[in-house]
């Protein structure tokens, strides 16, 4: 609670979630029935996820395996995963790279280049475990430095054979226009590349990843379900940018796109909470999510970047948040009066819109405070998760 000294209107539900469960059941903020101590919900997926390689794959992966059943896993690698042949070899380290009994399973994607070819599509499609391709606009984030330099002007062929394949495409929607304000890259990214995009090719799938605006929201929701979607991290959902600065610098909550004011997150939920629904508030993110809108669907960004790096005079984007993520994310539907529509978000929203089958298995979610590691230690060095440090309320295991 004190590392989330922003999230003002979280001190009640928190004394709520020390009141006796009998005194839970009848509390307006619970209104569903998951204001138990326990809650059971379909084994939930990843549809944004970095695993990285070599060792620091080796060490990252239990973390995710524990959680989900399977997880599109990004392309950004160096060298990054640009075909098919490459997306197979990479499938096959992480499944080595797997705990012994894990049934986790990696959904591959292609990093599309001004290069990638219209044949490239066919064989990732054809290859059975390539899900998706990722555009990453050149020089937007992490690892993006081969992405695309124009869209347009490079890659549509390729896109179409995309919307003929039925591939979607996955977006870091940001432009890397320097006279663009860095906190206006999403919104401007949306006027000048997605809005086009998808009346030029209606067909294609697309996935805005990361959102972190109530523009991307408003966005997704005006597109017709099946054609566009967006994921959601913990971070964009529980932090605002004030988080970046509290204190002092803080390298562990920088990440791309970077943390947005408060009326994009939570603010929209205190006052959904407070049963003044203003359109203009009632569109973001805490509020789509929690709304069970089809369209939005768990994507963790988790990010690993050694502590040394993140630390650094030049520190990197990214927070890695894969132990916490099931957590933080029964917090911000806890926290919304929302619990009733978790699962959806979790486990049903992203296989839905892939077209793949929901997962059959079962997750426990148990109100067991845990207190979350500072940091994990590796041969290589140390990774801080997010919320390193704070207590969370729940639990996850597998049934
Ligand atoms: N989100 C981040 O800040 N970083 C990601 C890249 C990305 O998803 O943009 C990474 O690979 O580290
Ligand atoms: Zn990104
Ligand atoms: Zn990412």
């Amino acid at each position: 609670m004190v590392a989330y000294g922003m999230i003002k209107t979280s001190v009640l539900s928190f004394k709520v979630l020390n009141l006796p469960s009998s005194k839970i059941e009848g509390s307006r903020q619970f209104k569903c029935k998951a204001s138990k101590m326990e809650l059971t919900i379909t084994q939930p997926d990843d549809w944004h996820l970095h695993l990285r390689d070599g060792e620091v794959l080796q060490a990252v992966v239990p973390h995710s395996a524990s959680s989900f059943g399977r997880a599109i896993v990004m392309p950004n690698l160096k060298p990054p995963i640009t075909s098919t042949a490459a997306a197979v070899a990479y499938r096959e380290s992480i499944l080595k790279a797997l705990p012994a009994d894990s049934v986790f399973s990696p959904l591959m994607t292609l990093y599309l280049t001004d290069t990638t070819s219209p044949h490239e599509i066919k064989l990732a499609r054809e290859s059975g475990v390539v899900f998706a391709v990722k555009l990453y606009p050149a020089g937007a984030t992490t690892n993006s430095q081969d992405g695309v330099t124009d869209l347009f002007g490079k890659c549509l062929p390729v896109l179409e054979e995309m919307a003929e394949q039925n591939m979607p495409l996955l977006v870091h929607g940001e432009v890397t226009d320097p006279d663009v304000d860095v906190f206006d890259r999403e919104k401007v990214f949306i006027d000048t590349i997605l809005q086009p995009l998808i009346q030029r090719l209606p067909q294609l799938k697309v996935v805005m990843e990361h959102i972190t605006t109530m523009e991307a929201v408003r966005f997704v929701e005006s597109c017709s379900y099946g054609s566009v979607a967006a994921t959601v991290t913990p971070q964009h959902l529980l932090l605002n940018r004030n988080a970046l600065f509290q204190g002092g610098l803080q390298p562990h909550n920088y990440c791309l796109p970077v943390l947005k004011r408060e009326i994009h997150s939570f603010l929209a939920c205190t006052v959904r909470k407070a049963g003044l629904v203003a359109a203009f508030y009632g569109q973001a993110i805490v509020s789509a999510v929690t709304s069970g809108n089809k369209k939005f669907f768990l994507g963790t960004d988790s990010a690993p970047h050694e502590k040394r790096r993140k630390e650094s005079p030049c520190g990197c984007a990214g927070i890695y948040n894969a132990p916490v993520a099931i957590s933080l994310y029964a917090k911000v539907f806890e926290e919304a009066g929302a619990l009733d529509k978790l699962e959806a978000f979790t486990s049903f929203n992203g296989p839905d819109f892939y077209g793949l089958p929901r997962n059959t298995s079962k997750i426990k979610l148990t109100r067991t405070p845990w207190k979350v590691p500072e940091s994990f230690s590796f041969s290589f060095g140390d990774i801080v998760p997010m919320s390193a440090g704070e207590t969370l309320e729940w639990q996850p295991s597998s049934i």
